[in-house]
C-alpha cells in the first residue's frame, strides 16, 4: 500500500528538497501540481482533500489558508511554516524531543524552525534534566546558509554574487522578536524569551547555532548549572538511540561550515568548555534544508505513515 503525499509549495526551496528525498520511493505516491495550477486554490483544495498526508511548504499565511481548505477528517498535515508550531492541537515535529510515538499518531504536525532545531536539541534536554536553569535569559548566536531565507534570499545572494558585489555576512533580526522565539521558549520550558542574534553567510546551505553559558557567573547567582562534561554526557545519553542526532566528544580548535556542504539530514551537537570550568559554549551544526526543514519533514512523514523513520534520508555527516 502506498501513502499519497501532496506537497503544497513544491516549487519552493523546501518543497523541492522534500520531493527529491521522496524521489522514486515505491511506498509514496506523490501529488505535485503543475506550474499553472500550483497557486490555483481549487486545485490545491482538491489535492489537499484527496491525499493521505499534505506537506505544506508555504509562507505562514498560505499555510493557514491551506488548513482552512480541509473539508474532511482524514487528511493529515505536516506544516513546514511557523504558523502552527505553538498552536493547540498540533504536535511539534521533533520526534527526538517529543517522542516518535506522538508524531506517529499525530494528525497535525508542525515541523520545527531551522534555528530552533539546533537550540532546542541542545537546551531542552539539559533544562529538563536540571543541568541548566529554566529561568536564565539564554542567548543564541547563529549563522545560516542563504537558502534559509527561501527563493527571495537565494536570489538576493546569487544576484549580488553574479554582479561581483557579494554579501559575505548579513546580520539581521536587529529589532529582536524573531518568529522562532515562541517555539524556542515554549518547547524548552523557559521563563524568558531567548535573545536571538541570527546571521546569514555566503554559503547555500548549512547552519551553526551557538548558546553561550557563563557557568561561573550563573553559579555566583546561586543557579544550578552543570559542567561541560556532565552536559556532554547527558546529551550523549539522551540521543543514544538516534540515527540522526550525534554528540561529538572530539577535542576541536575550530568548528567549520563548508561552503560546499552536501545535503545532510544529520544534526551534530558539541559542548565546548573552558579549562577552568567557568564558561561553556553549546553548539549545533545542521543543514537548514535537512534536519532544519525538508529532512525533518520526511522523518515526520515516515513516522506518520508507519514507515521506517529514516527512509529516504541522507545520513552522511558533515565532516
Ligand atoms: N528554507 C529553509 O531553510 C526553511 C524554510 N522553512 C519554512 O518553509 C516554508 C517554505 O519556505 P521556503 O521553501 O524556504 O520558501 P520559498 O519562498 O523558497 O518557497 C515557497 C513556495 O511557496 C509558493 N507559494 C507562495 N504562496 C503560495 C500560495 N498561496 N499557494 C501556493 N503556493 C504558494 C511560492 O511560490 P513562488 O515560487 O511563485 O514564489 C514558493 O514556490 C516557509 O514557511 C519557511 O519559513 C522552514 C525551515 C527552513
Ligand atoms: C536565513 C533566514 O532568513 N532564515 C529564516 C528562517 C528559516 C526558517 O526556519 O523558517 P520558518 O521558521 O518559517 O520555518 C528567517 O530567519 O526568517
Amino acid at each position: 500500500m502506498t501513502t499519497s503525499v501532496f506537497i503544497d509549495g513544491a516549487a519552493g526551496t523546501t518543497g523541492l528538497e522534500i520531493a527529491q528525498r521522496l524521489g522514486d520511493r515505491p511506498d509514496i505516491s506523490l501529488i505535485i501540481l503543475s506550474d499553472d495550477k500550483r497557486k490555483d486554490d481549487a486545485a490545491r483544495a482538491e489535492a489537499i482533500n484527496d491525499c493521505d498526508i499534505a506537506v505544506l511548504c508555504l509562507p505562514d499565511d498560505a499555510a493557514r489558508a491551506a488548513i482552512a481548505m480541509i473539508r474532511n477528517d482524514t487528511t493529515r498535515v505536516i506544516d513546514a511554516s511557523t504558523a502552527h508550531r505553538t498552536a493547540p492541537g498540533w504536535i511539534y515535529g521533533f520526534p527526538e524531543l517529543v517522542g516518535s510515538d506522538k508524531v506517529a499518531a499525530s494528525r497535525f504536525t508542525a515541523n520545527p524552525g531551522c534555528y530552533p532545531t539546533g537550540f532546542l536539541a541542545l537546551v531542552a534536554p539539559l533544562v529538563a534534566d536540571g543541568l541548566l536553569p529554566a529561568d536564565w535569559p539564554y542567548t543564541l548566536n547563529a549563522v545560516s546558509g542563504y537558502s534559509g531565507g527561501g527563493k527571495a534570499l537565494i536570489e538576493r545572494f546569487e544576484s549580488a554574487d553574479a554582479a561581483g558585489d557579494g554579501i559575505a555576512f548579513r546580520d539581521y533580526g536587529l529589532a529582536m522578536g524573531h518568529k522562532h522565539i515562541p517555539e524556542m521558549k515554549a518547547l524548552a520550558g523557559l521563563a524568558h524569551d531567548p535573545l536571538f542574534a541570527p546571521a546569514v553567510v555566503d554559503a547555500y546551505r548549512g547552519m551553526i547555532v551557538e548558546v553561550p553559558i557563563p557557568v561561573a557567573a550563573m553559579q555566583s547567582m546561586r543557579m544550578r548549572v552543570a559542567d561541560a562534561a556532565a552536559m556532554r554526557d547527558a546529551l550523549s545519553s539522551f540521543y543514544a538511540g538516534s540515527a540522526l542526532v550525534s554528540v561529538s566528544s572530539e577535542a576541536m580548535s575550530e568548528l567549520l561550515l563548508r561552503a560546499s556542504l552536501p545535503a545532510s539530514d544529520c544534526l551534530e551537537l558539541f559542548v565546548f568548555g573552558a579549562e577552568d570550568g567557568s564558561q561553556v559554549r553549546l553548539a549545533a551544526r545542521l543543514d537548514n534544508l535537512g534536519k532544519g526543514a525538508s529532512g525533518a519533514a520526511v522523518q515526520n512523514l515516515n513516522l506518520m505513515a508507519g514507515l521506517p523513520e529514516t527512509e529516504g534520508l541522507r545520513l552522511a555527516s558533515f565532516a
